[in-house]
């Protein structure tokens, strides 16, 4: 698996079991049955609550995939998120001091390589409405105690009412969130308004091919791997969800549509991993 050289810090199943306390929340214990898979949430959690307004069952379903969330991801795309994710950090163009800001965060991944990007005169603000997975990422950054990564704040809040001042961040990303949202018009215009004049955001998630080539390999893929692995962690309610989103999500040429109509004043969607994912580029 491509891991790049000092990141194994990023891959939280590395890390010893004592590391881990079990996992009080009764539901997910529930959830995962007789699944041989010891489920763990970290115990220390550092991160500023905001009341969340628009939570709805999907909440609920990042909260329980959030201990086995990253070695799923590894698992089920070979470690080729992390390149694509660090692509989505380097569309974003931030640079070193910028004040930044990555929504739906879930366990970090985007935020530690923004956390590179910025450096320590920099700050990146982490923003997700799961608890579970902002224990993960916090529980992560505590993990590095060389003082890297101490330019993160967490934030429990909602993409679809962020809670910060007009014209915030320097630069924005988002991996696997936009299709996740319930209101993704609202989504885009909320990180519209909290940009700076002339600053980015990027998008990273699922493309929905308008191929039907492609599309047909998408599904293949979903049924005949993604979705059989994930019923091996006792998750294949959660994952079937996965299936339904992309089917629902919009294509590039759409995505790109929704950003100029909020406001951006320039918008490019790119197919990337053999046009399994797409990332949506927008400036304000
Ligand atoms: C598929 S995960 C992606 C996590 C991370 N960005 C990554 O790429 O690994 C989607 C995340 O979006 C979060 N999310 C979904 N809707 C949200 C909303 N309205 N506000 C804040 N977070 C949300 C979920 O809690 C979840 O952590």
């Amino acid at each position: 698996m491509w891991m790049p050289e000092g990141h194994d810090w990023i891959y939280p199943h590395l890390v010893p079991e004592s590391e881990f306390v079990c996992l009080s929340n009764q539901k997910i214990q529930r959830l995962m049955g007789t699944a041989s898979l010891q489920l763990s949430l970290p115990s220390a959690c550092r991160f500023r609550h905001r009341p969340v307004r628009c939570a709805d069952q999907r909440q609920a379903l990042f909260g329980r995939i959030a201990p086995v969330y990253d070695n799923l991801n590894d698992l089920l795309s070979l470690g080729q998120h992390r390149i694509w994710k660090r692509m989505a950090v380097s569309w974003s163009g931030a640079k070193m001091g910028d004040c930044v800001l990555d929504l739906c965060c879930g366990s970090g991944d985007l935020a530690f390589l923004l956390s590179e990007k910025v450096s320590s005169n920099g700050k990146v603000t982490g923003l997700d409405f799961s608890k579970e997975q902002l224990s993960m990422a916090s529980h992560r950054q505590n993990l590095v105690t060389n003082g890297c990564y101490k330019n993160i704040e967490w934030i429990e809040g909602d993409a679809l009412d962020l809670p910060f001042p007009d014209g915030s961040f320097d630069a924005i990303t988002m991996g696997y969130g936009l299709r996740n949202v319930v209101d993704k018009q609202r989504a885009m215009k909320e990180m519209f308004r909290v940009l700076k004049r002339g600053s980015r955001v990027s998008v990273l998630d699922f493309n929905k091919s308008t191929q039907p080539f492609m599309a047909a390999i998408q599904e293949w893929m979903l049924d005949n791997v993604v979705v059989p692995v994930a019923t091996g962690y006792g998750l294949a309610k959660e994952y079937e969800y996965l299936k339904s989103s992309i089917r629902e999500f919009l294509t590039g040429k759409e995505l790109e549509k929704l950003a100029l109509q909020v406001g951006f004043s320039s918008a490019r969607h790119y197919e990337i991993g053999g046009g399994i994912m797409g990332n949506l580029v927008a400036q304000r």
